[in-house]
């Protein structure tokens, strides 16, 4: 805190006010390196070296053109032709105006394209904290939290729950027990975006040069929080060089916000709602006791209906498992398969099925 003229006044004059001979604070943001501002991490400086980095400067992918993609780095923001597989939140390496390498990934969120070749498509990269953003009200629903959470999981990122809206309910002890009850590693957090409190609440995982994204349904408030985080301006009207001491030109990024608590938030089409595909890992890890119950089923590819020796059943008919989680944990492994399974997969499953109809058909004639 800046000392008043007056306490200054007031002080003995054998105690020298030391504050004078620091930086004052804005100046101390603008002496972090723009590559931190970005996210730049130890993590990525370890995958090169002082003079791969001299000839070829990282720099972070922002956007994700048809033919090219947008960079940013310490001295360029620019666009440059695509390389195959790089996404948004990629840190690359710039041989001039073009990538010479994508650094390894600490994150990585994916999913398979719908439509007919179902590739993999990368949604975003080098992303270190997912908000998974849901309002104490009719949005608020276990199992989008757990598909969510498995999303996160699969993809290396730590997730957050957080509960918007508690201004408007009376029931706020029993949203966050509910969610809560989801999974021991995940906190959730509850606050009313529209107030200050998202500053201090989301603070732990804001910190310089951390990525963070916010996901979540429509209404819940992802965009308030952006903006109570941004200062209350709007997120798109962030510069992302602002503080920058070197005069460079404005730039605006839609889909990269800097934050004034020093961390970067990636909005990016296609985060804010996402589907489950190749999760398995993910899944398995939200409903970790579910799926160390069912190893231990007499048939190790027990469906857990009716077959002798199933331990889950077991669990059930004893109480020590919640019926409803156990639904919600088959719905979503369901989910997962039937996303993830490879087109000719789903043919070899639609032909079975038609021959499985066709025998009834013909028995039921007999
Ligand atoms: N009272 C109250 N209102 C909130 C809170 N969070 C968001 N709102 C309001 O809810 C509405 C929707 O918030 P947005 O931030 O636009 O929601 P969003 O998640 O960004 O929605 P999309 O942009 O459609 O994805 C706005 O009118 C907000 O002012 C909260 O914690 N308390
Ligand atoms: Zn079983």
């Amino acid at each position: 805190m800046e000392p008043t003229c007056d306490r200054v006044e007031n002080t003995p004059l054998m105690t020298r006010n030391y504050s004078a001979f620091l930086p004052p604070v804005d100046k101390i943001r603008q002496d972090v390196p723009f590559l931190t501002k970005l996210g730049w991490q130890t993590f990525f400086s370890q995958q090169t070296d002082v003079d791969e980095l001299a000839a070829t400067p990282p720099a972070r992918v922002t956007q994700v053109h048809r033919n090219s993609v947008h960079v940013i780095g310490e001295t360029v923001d620019m666009k440059v032709p695509i390389v195959p597989d790089v996404t948004i939140g990629d840190w690359v390496l710039l041989d001039q105006t073009s990538i010479s390498r994508v650094l390894h990934r600490s994150s990585l969120i994916k999913r398979r394209a719908p439509g007919h070749d179902r590739a993999v498509q990368y949604i975003a990269a080098n992303i270190d904290t997912a908000f998974l953003v849901t309002s104490c009200n009719a949005d608020f629903k276990v199992a989008r939290l757990e598909r969510y959470i498995a999303l996160a999981f699969e993809a290396d990122v730590a997730p957050v729950i957080v509960l918007t809206k508690k201004d408007l309910t009376d029931d706020l002890t029993d949203y966050i027990a509910q969610a809560q009850s989801i999974s021991e590693t995940v906190p959730v957090v509850a606050l009313n975006a529209k107030s200050d409190e998202p500053l201090e609440a989301l603070a732990p995982w804001c910190k310089q040069g951390q990525t963070v994204a916010f996901l979540g349904s429509s209404g819940v408030g992802k965009s308030t929080l952006v903006n109570t985080l941004a200062g209350r301006e709007k997120a798109e009207t962030q510069d992302v060089r602002a503080g920058g001491s070197k005069g460079r030109h404005t730039t605006t990024h839609r889909h990269l916000h800097m934050m004034p608590n020093g961390s970067v938030v990636m909005d990016t089409p296609g985060m804010r709602e996402l589907q489950l595909t190749d999760a398995a890992g993910g899944v398995a890890e939200v409903f970790a006791d579910l799926f160390e119950l069912s190893t231990q089923c007499k048939f190790n590819d027990c469906a857990h209906q009716s077959e002798p020796g199933c331990a889950v059943r077991a669990a059930l008919e004893n109480g020590d498992l919640d019926h409803d989680r156990f639904k919600r944990w088959q719905k979503l492994e369901a989910e997962e398969r039937f996303n993830t399974a490879s087109l000719s997969d789903r043919r070899q499953n639609d032909r079975a099925f038609h021959k499985a109809i066709k025998e009834i058909q013909k028995h039921n004639r007999k």
